[in-house]
């Protein structure tokens, strides 16, 4: 049984649509590393300083499965276990625990190819830091991307990588978030699970392409908002025409009533929002989904028939 969540208070949220600079990954991570601390410092106005900031999938690292085990990291990381981030031998991890301190901002760091230090085995998986930079969380991609659609795109994750086995989310000062990394947002379970949790925020880092993300990236994010009525918010790599995988872009963040507050295009940029616990209270006020369930109706939600 999970223990309450915080109570909801208004937050500044940020998404970070990075660019790569290129196959070098501690070039990737310096840029990474420069963009957060220009979002951290937000304009006090129309980009209001966040208290959260968001990095892409796979920000480290080209988005294919023959890179994977090539920029993958062990991180070793063992939820509710005291974790020492500088004797981590994780570049990325030490950048973002450090990057999250000098900004004093809660970062969830894209995600990264991690290698298990004991099966070996290969994960996409996201880590999230706290404003002291300490590794409060990690999130390894439960549901693979593979999809074959002919003719137009064929990706198959399940060649180098294995799925997370876990649901996990953060507490923080001002929200339960629950965590998940692009092609989780098919599955309306998770989400439903997260917010039966006590989540009132999801983030999921993501990487839709160009079949799938004019027709489902803005629709799934607001179909998962509206059925849980929370925030839902995915933060996408921005898209280069010259790397091996064209990312959609268009980083949002959806509101509990299906609204999207923010999006940007396809380019590098950062996208500032603020989440009002207001919207979240009156929606389940006024449409008490959450209340009226019929699990005596459909008790077989969770069984896998
Ligand atoms: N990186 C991913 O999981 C991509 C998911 C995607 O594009 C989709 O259509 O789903």
């Amino acid at each position: 049984m999970s223990t309450a969540a915080p109570p909801f208070k208004p937050f500044n949220l940020a998404l970070i649509q990075l660019g790569q600079t290129g196959p070098d990954k501690s070039a990737n991570l310096a840029h990474a590393r420069d963009l957060i601390l220009e979002a951290a410092s937000g304009d006090g106005g129309a980009k209001p300083k966040p208290d959260v900031i968001v990095l892409p999938e796979c920000f480290n690292s080209p988005y294919g499965h023959v890179h994977f085990p090539v920029y993958a990291e062990t991180i070793a990381y063992t939820p509710g276990q005291p974790y020492d981030v500088h004797a981590s031998a994780s570049e990325s991890v030490k950048l973002l625990a450090a990057t999250a301190r000098e900004a004093g901002v809660w970062l969830i760091g894209g995600s990264i190819p991690e290698r298990d230090a004991a099966d070996k085995k290969l994960y996409n998986t996201t880590t999230v830091y706290s404003r002291t930079g300490e590794l409060v969380a990690m999130h390894r991609k439960v549901h693979l991307f593979d999809i074959d659609i002919p003719g137009k795109i064929t990706f198959k994750e399940s060649e180098t990588l294995t799925g997370g086995t876990t649901m996990n989310y953060f507490d923080t000062e001002f929200a339960r978030i629950g965590l998940g990394i692009c092609y989780d947002v098919r599955f309306p379970e998770l989400a439903m699970t997260y917010a039966r949790k006590g989540c009132q925020v999801l983030i999921y880092p993501g990487a839709f392409n160009l079949t799938t993300g004019p027709l489902h990236w803005e629709l799934l994010q607001r179909a998962r908002a509206i059925d849980n009525q929370v925030f839902f918010s995915m933060c996408s790599p921005a898209r280069d025409m010259s790397a091996g995988y064209h990312a959609w872009g268009h980083s949002m963040i959806v509101d509990p009533m299906g609204k999207v507050i923010a999006e940007t295009e396809h380019e590098e940029d950062i996208v500032y929002a603020r989440i009002d616990p207001t919207v979240f209270v009156e929606a389940r006020a006024g449409i008490p989904v959450t209340k009226q369930r019929r699990f005596d109706v459909y008790p077989d939600v969770s069984r896998g028939l």
